[in-house]
């Protein structure tokens, strides 16, 4: 990584700065934007700068726009050439009116963005087995080698912009200083931090589950050493450090005096931006000639928080044309669990095929909750985002009553609260079986052992050049492989997304490849990972127990100190 982020070339608003949020929702100069709603029905009309600086509703809910914009229709011509960041433009521009930001300043802020990535593709297409019209979408070639960068580096940018502009002119107390806090299971941290470190008026609070991040992640997060960023190792699991953000954002104090934000695919931009490779991946594959006319694609997704694969939904309901969107989870798989049954249940169930707790013979399974795995990012029991989807198919279920749309929209919040309030009392709940043929329509899902992930990254290794997964990747190959049985070549084409760098999980790819002649770990290490390790690291240890108070507490004794400069 590099050492210095102090902001280079920063766009300067060409606008008068924006009302403060509770004005922006009655401000006529932002009636042409696209206006969002929580998924629990608490709020409503909000702007896309209240989204993006709130992350979370007050009630608890996640972000959605109230309309999913449709694609201009000469879209593929007129988008097919275009550079990642020129589409990301167009693409953003149907979420953001230049009321908002104005275009040459949205422009400035991707263009920006999007030139600290390696690749100059951004988000490169590789073919992976030409005969089985499987591709990889390489999404590691950010700074911090993982998918994550490519929202990441884009929301810190944004939150840099809109803080610039409100503080315009203002000392002291009275600028708007933002408290950003994120849970992180290894890549969502490191990618944050990068995105923010050094940048004036906002702090960094990164929770992780203490052990359970790779040792090149925690390095990534630990040793950067800039005031305003925080690390908190939480003993405990992903799920420990989500619901402690949730808490925080649930508390009404701490929100009123530390201005809290979200980096967690919680926040809607974090979707908004990840659609744009869902459109470039398709407009690479097009190109091929392997691809004809009429041909379809599958988009196939290592999921875990639901946030990535969401993005590809959304692309799908503007209109990118994607004939199924495939969930592959490790393990932990809650939402594997979902498509087969219609249950969303806390529940895992190991070593078993997992039905309701019964193992495949009728034996009584061993029950527990997250389970460590070879793919840790994954590593998750309840998946976050999966609640934007479950909106839209109460939305569309209710629809079906032939109301009128506010009431569907309302009736729908509803929905997703209630089964929110069970999943909280009972640890889970079960969709009418329409909503389950609903899911099934856009979705199918795939679960990939330990045992079938090591196998992967050992065959692709062998037998296609040398090319070195990692676990997470290399779930969505194996997931892939079995779609593609389903849905064949020549007519299908499978897009697997490939998540990270495999360089960052040493664990698994040296236990899948140590026997394999010529293999050595150094000659997949980036050099900026050379020495990370030894470097020096700043770490907070959140005692067993401390809970969310625990942490309130350090963030308001850190941000005090980091405001008074004795950090
Ligand atoms: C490497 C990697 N792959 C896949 C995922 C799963 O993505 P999502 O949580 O958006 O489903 C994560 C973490 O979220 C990750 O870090
Ligand atoms: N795998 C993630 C977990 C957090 O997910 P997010 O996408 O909601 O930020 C990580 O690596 O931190």
């Amino acid at each position: 990584m590099a050492d210095s982020t102090t902001p280079v070339g920063l766009a300067v608003p060409t606008k008068k700065p924006a009302p403060a949020p509770e004005e922006a929702t009655v401000d006529q100069t932002h009636t042409a934007s696209q206006r969002y709603l929580s998924t629990r029905g608490g709020s409503y009309g909000l702007s896309f700068e209240e989204v993006v600086l709130k992350g979370l509703a007050s009630d608890g809910g996640l972000f959605i726009p109230e309309e999913v914009p449709t694609l201009p229709q000469d879209w593929e011509s007129k988008w097919k050439n275009l550079s990642f960041s020129d589409l990301a433009y167009e693409i953003l521009s149907l979420y953001i009116s230049p009321s908002e930001i104005p275009s040459a300043d949205l422009k400035e802020i991707i263009n920006r963005t999007y030139s600290t990535f390696r690749a100059p593709e951004t988000t490169p297409l590789v073919t992976l087995n030409e005969s089985q019209n499987l591709y990889l979408l390489e999404l590691f070639h950010g700074p911090t080698f993982a998918f994550k960068d490519v929202a990441l580096q884009f929301l810190g940018n944004l939150f840099e912009y809109f803080l610039v502009r409100r503080n315009e002119g203002k000392t002291g107390k009275d600028r708007h200083h933002l408290t950003v806090v994120g849970a992180t299971s290894g890549d969502t941290g490191s990618a944050a931090i990068y995105g923010l470190r050094g940048k004036k008026d906002v702090s960094v609070f990164i929770t992780y589950p203490n052990g359970k991040v790779s040792p090149i992640q925690e390095a990534q997060m630990t040793t950067v050493l800039d005031p305003n960023v925080h690390c908190l190792a939480v003993e405990g699991t992903f799920d420990d450090c989500q619901d402690i953000v949730k808490a925080l954002f649930a508390d009404e104090e701490i929100n009123k005096t530390h201005n809290l934000g979200a980096v967690n695919s919680i926040n809607w931009a974090r979707i908004l931006a990840q659609t744009t490779y869902y459109f470039h991946a398709y407009f690479s594959l097009t190109k091929s000639p392997a691809f004809k006319p009429g041909n379809k694609v599958r988009f196939v997704v290592p999921t875990g928080n639901f946030g990535d694969i969401l993005a590809g939904y959304f692309a799908k309901r503007m209109g990118l044309p994607a004939e199924k969107l495939v969930v592959a989870t490790n393990e932990n798989d809650i939402l594997d669990r979902f498509w087969r049954t219609g249950h969303y249940e806390k529940k895992a169930v190991h070593g078993v095929e997992a039905q309701g707790g019964i193992t495949a013979d009728g034996a009584k399974a061993h029950v527990d909750g997250v389970k460590e795995t070879l793919a840790p990012a994954m590593d998750i029991l309840v998946s976050s985002n999966f609640e934007r989807l479950l909106w839209f198919l109460a939305y569309e279920f209710a629809a079906e009553a032939g109301m009128d749309d506010e009431w569907n929209k309302k009736q729908a919040g509803q929905e997703v609260e209630n089964w929110l309030k069970q999943l909280k009392s009972n640890g889970g709940f079960e969709v009418h079986a329409d909503i389950l043929a609903a899911a099934k329509k856009d979705f199918e899902s795939e679960r990939v052992s330990d045992e079938q992930t090591v196998e992967t990254i050992k065959n692709f290794y062998t037998n296609e050049g040398g090319y070195v997964l990692d676990p997470h990747s290399a779930i969505g190959v194996a997931a892939s492989l079995r779609s593609i049985n389903r849905a064949a070549p020549p007519e299908y084409h499978h897009i697997s997304l490939a998540t990270a760098h495999p360089a960052k999980f040493a664990n698994a790819v040296e236990m899948s490849l140590k026997s394999e002649k010529g293999f050595s770990f150094d000659s997949v290490l980036p050099e900026e990972f050379v020495g990370l390790e030894k470097k020096e690291k700043r770490v907070t240890f959140v005692e067993k127990g401390a809970g969310w108070k625990g942490v309130r507490s350090i963030v308001v004794e850190q941000v005090d100190a980091e405001l008074k400069g004795t950090r």
